[in-house]
């Protein structure tokens, strides 16, 4: 007889384990444990919850096939979001298995663009609560709430404070789905498995007053602290997340307001194991594209001039790597930062601008030339074989310009990078229509194909969702005591590397979105190996088989029997003590 007993969740060399008076009712209603309809009639008996479902056994192939059914008959943006969303929270293999059959289809709507969206709305929305909400209030005892999470095993912290999320500005407390939303593609991509993986939102205010002000609004009503304050926070929060997590547990920092992002990517960097996605991650997806393009056009790195509309975060992160793939390339440094062009919202980035125009990043790439302001100028006189929009201004390459790009350019490259959709410097259709089909096309938000002289131009996405989920992957499973900017340039090498040429004869840059886990499996693979040859890994021996141990790894979206082989009666082992224990 088993004795009455709370149930108790066991995690034993990262698998799962539920003792065994888990009733067959607290199966069905525990995301691990659902399998909903695919519980055999044996495995119903067992668990006392014969007669709760209906009698037909579905396998998991069939439930992934209506549930996409259902998402697609959906006709808004938002409750295809929720429905995933849900459904995430109610049967979580499942969930993950529509993702990884019906990736392109369903990768909009649990990550950008619409998780814009959802942030926007997200104080309406919020039907489960997800993640952890660290606020100022808790100012000196971070460390208790971080105890508050329920799992262990964490080696994977996506943490916002909202500060600006995607091009939508500063949401506070809203940008919690950022977390939620990237945390997912670690998953479903990386395949670090869901209970090692953490979205925070570190609520410290909002400066955007119709968020604060929003009636139903969930976070802090106040307004963002000083920068020496704002600091001591997050040193309190590093430093607990140590404690609780260990030196080794990876922390993404995602959309932090521009100066905060740097700030603390370099405060940081070497310290913890930490990156920031939106200059590290977007600079390597940026850098892979680049890498790509030369690649389909049989160019090298000196025939390039890159003018980049917006200094910010990803504009800086891409061009301060650009730099460093200069110099592996044999090119001095001062001839890099001579092919690479920089306008902020106040004109083109040159040496004669007032100095307090020109922050610590964005004077290496100051030009001695005369000062220009509008983009179309900047185009004219320049004349980049890339052109890159960073800047979060909507249509800002216009028609003049595109069609600039075309005549200056046997085959222009026009990355429009902000986010979301309507964020984008452009359309792919607008650019692929003012430079006659010539060009090759990416954005940081998914465009659909667009007809052009007969033939089918497919646009890539230029997301950092290529090099993040391998990223944490790789650093998560090689303990890696920090991540050096060679990392994200071999990532941006094997992302780019993946590229077949039927990819570029459709017009992308990038593989399709259907090989992302093989570019995170490859990227991990380079971080482990990386690790290893620079003694930053804390793995000790080094595995033999680096690709057996990650494989090893990696989470697995299937369901488990409800009796384990070892449990069978026909099993050899001993079964008298792991009765009381079984495997999920
Ligand atoms: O979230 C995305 O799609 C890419 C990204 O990091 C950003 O735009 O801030
Ligand atoms: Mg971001």
């Amino acid at each position: 007889m088993f004795k009455k007993q709370k149930p108790e969740l066991k995690f034993t060399s990262g698998r799962r384990y539920v003792t065994s008076n888990t009733t067959g009712v607290m199966r069905l209603r525990n995301k691990y444990y659902n399998k909903a309809l695919a519980f055999t009639i044996k495995e119903r008996q067992l668990l006392g919850i014969h007669g709760l479902l209906p009698p037909v056994v579905r396998s998991v192939e069939d439930q992934v096939r209506i549930k996409y059914a259902q998402f697609i008959n959906l006709n808004h943006d938002l409750m295809k979001y929720l429905f995933l969303l849900n459904l995430s929270e109610i049967n979580e293999p499942l969930f993950y298995k529509l993702l990884e059959s019906y990736t392109e289809k369903c990768l909009p709507y649990v990550y950008t663009p619409t998780v814009g969206l959802a942030c926007q709305r997200y104080s309406y929305i919020q039907q489960f609560p997800r993640g952890l909400y660290i606020t100022y209030k808790d100012k000196g005892h971070v460390l208790n709430v971080l105890k508050n999470w329920p799992e262990f095993d964490v080696r994977v912290i996506v943490v916002t404070d909202g500060g600006r999320i995607l091009g939508l500005g500063d949401l506070g407390a809203n940008g919690m789905g950022i977390s939620v939303g990237k945390i997912t593609l670690y998953t479903a991509f990386g395949k670090v498995r869901p209970h090692q993986c953490l979205p925070i939102c570190l609520d410290v205010g909002c400066n955007t007053d119709a968020v604060r002000e929003e009636p139903y609004y969930m976070g802090l009503k106040c307004k963002r602290p000083p920068t020496d304050e704002y600091n001591e926070f997050v040193d309190e929060f590093m430093e607990a997340v140590v404690k609780r997590f260990g030196q080794n547990c990876l922390i993404q920092f995602e959309d932090f307001g521009n100066s905060d992002a740097f700030r603390f990517l370099d405060r940081y960097r070497y310290q913890y194991c930490m990156f920031n996605d939106d200059i590290q991650g977007t600079a390597a997806v940026g850098v892979a594209g680049i890498i790509s393009a030369m690649k389909c056009t049989g160019t090298d790195w000196k025939s390039h001039r890159i003018l980049f509309q917006g200094a910010g975060e990803a504009a800086i992160g891409i061009a301060k790597l650009l730099v460093i793939a200069f110099k592996k390339a044999g090119f001095k440094e001062e001839q890099a930062r001579n092919s690479i062009f920089l306008r902020d919202s106040k004109g083109l980035i040159t040496k004669d601008r007032s100095p307090d125009s020109l922050t610590e990043n964005k004077l290496p790439f100051a030009k001695d030339m005369p000062f220009i302001y509008k983009l179309e100028d900047c185009v004219r006189e320049i004349k980049p074989t890339i052109l890159i929009g960073a800047s979060s201004q909507p249509r800002s390459f216009t028609k003049q310009i595109l069609r600039m790009m075309a005549l200056y350019n046997a085959v222009p490259i026009i990355f429009a990078l902000s986010n979301p959709t309507a964020k984008s410097e452009c359309t792919a259709f607008d650019a692929y229509m003012n430079t006659k089909g010539k060009c090759f096309f990416a954005s940081g938000s998914p465009f659909p194909p667009v007809e052009y002289g007969g033939r089918t131009r497919y646009t890539s996405q230029a997301n950092n969702a290529y090099i993040f989920p391998g990223i944490g992957l790789g650093a998560a499973s090689s303990c890696i005591k920090y991540l050096s900017p060679d990392i994200f340039l071999n990532a941006a090498r094997i992302v780019a590397g993946l590229c077949t040429p039927e990819d570029y004869a459709q017009g992308r840059l990038y593989p399709p979105l259907t090989k992302l886990s093989h570019c995170a499996f490859e990227i991990a693979m380079a971080v482990f190996t990386y690790a290893h040859i620079k003694d930053l890994s804390m793995v000790s021996p080094k595995p033999t088989d680096i690709r057996a141990f990650l494989t090893h790894q990696l989470y697995d979206a299937k369901y488990e029997p409800v009796i384990p082989s070892w449990l069978q009666p026909d099993s050899k082992t001993d079964q008298k003590d792991k009765l009381n224990c079984i495997e999920c």
